[in-house]
């Protein structure tokens, strides 16, 4: 890819090997995940989330999506429990999308794509910093939450809201005191696997987190993601839509469930 990575025909998920060998790696993600497949696992622990909003830092556009950063010093948003050992630290959250109702989803539940995904990254304390963690192999946590199309979500609309304010790729705005919990469902079932980021550079560090039960967007929210542009000001404008990798092959690996 002579160019930067994106979603396009040129530079998109099925041309990041060429730069990121990785991405034919034993551990990639999105997968689909078979729930029928997944081994109920009784020691895996209920997921603890405890975010301050007070360390919510800022709202960018990145030009691959959109995230809201973490202030991310001290353990007072921190992910704990779940498959994992010791404390992870809330780094930002970001979603994929799609251009229409019927995808944009990264992970697939057999088979079935939802419109959107919510990825809450956290990073584990027992490395010095989210770079040198996201190299391990146990260096990452994600929790992924399937929104699905239905009413209004108005705990979204708060962040759909600042997204008029960073329409184009760099774009920053404040954005503070938001509380990243009340975009998760009140059920905490999951799924979990050994996997990786999902854009480049792929790192196979992630444990994936994937709730069960979504969250609820309207046709109008989606729409509200869909205004967002992939370019920078005074470029050709292109819709920031379809910012998924679609589903890698499983190998060798087990997904278990914290519920039976
Ligand atoms: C922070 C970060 C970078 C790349 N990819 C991801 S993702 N989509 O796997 O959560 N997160
Ligand atoms: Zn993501």
């Amino acid at each position: 890819m002579s160019h930067g990575w994106g979603y396009g025909p040129t530079n998109g998920p099925d041309k990041w090997v060429q730069d990121f060998p990785v991405a034919d790696g034993p551990r990639q993600s999105p997968i689909n995940i078979v729930p029928r497949e997944a081994q109920y696992d009784p020691s895996l622990k209920p997921l603890m989330l405890k975010y301050d909003p007070a360390n919510t830092k800022g709202i960018l556009n990145n030009g691959h999506s959109f995230q809201v950063d973490f202030i991310d010093d001290t353990d007072s948003s921190t992910l704990t429990r779940g498959p994992i050992t010791g404390t992870y630290r809330l780094r930002q959250f970001h979603f994929h999308w799609g251009a229409s109702d019927e995808r944009g989803s990264e992970h697939t539940v057999d088979g079935i794509k939802f419109p959107c995904e919510l990825h809450l990254v956290h990073w584990n304390t027992k490395y010095l910093s989210f770079g040198e963690a996201a190299s391990q192999p146990d260096g990452l946590a994600v929790v992924g939450v399937f929104l699905k199309i239905g009413s209004a979500n108005p705990r979204l609309q708060r962040v759909l809201d600042a997204l008029d304010a960073i329409k184009t790729k760099g774009k920053q705005a404040d954005f503070a005191n938001f509380d990243p919990s009340t975009l998760v469902p009140g059920c905490l079932d999951y799924w979990t696997y050994d996997g990786s980021l999902t854009t480049p550079p792929l790192l196979e560090s992630v444990t994936w987190i994937v709730l069960k039960k979504p969250i609820s967007v309207s046709p109008a929210q989606m729409a509200m993601f869909r205004s967002l542009l992939f370019t920078g000001e005074g470029e050709s404008p292109c819709c920031m839509v379809d910012n998924y990798r679609p589903p890698q092959p499983l190998k060798n690996r087990q997904v278990r469930a914290s519920f039976k």
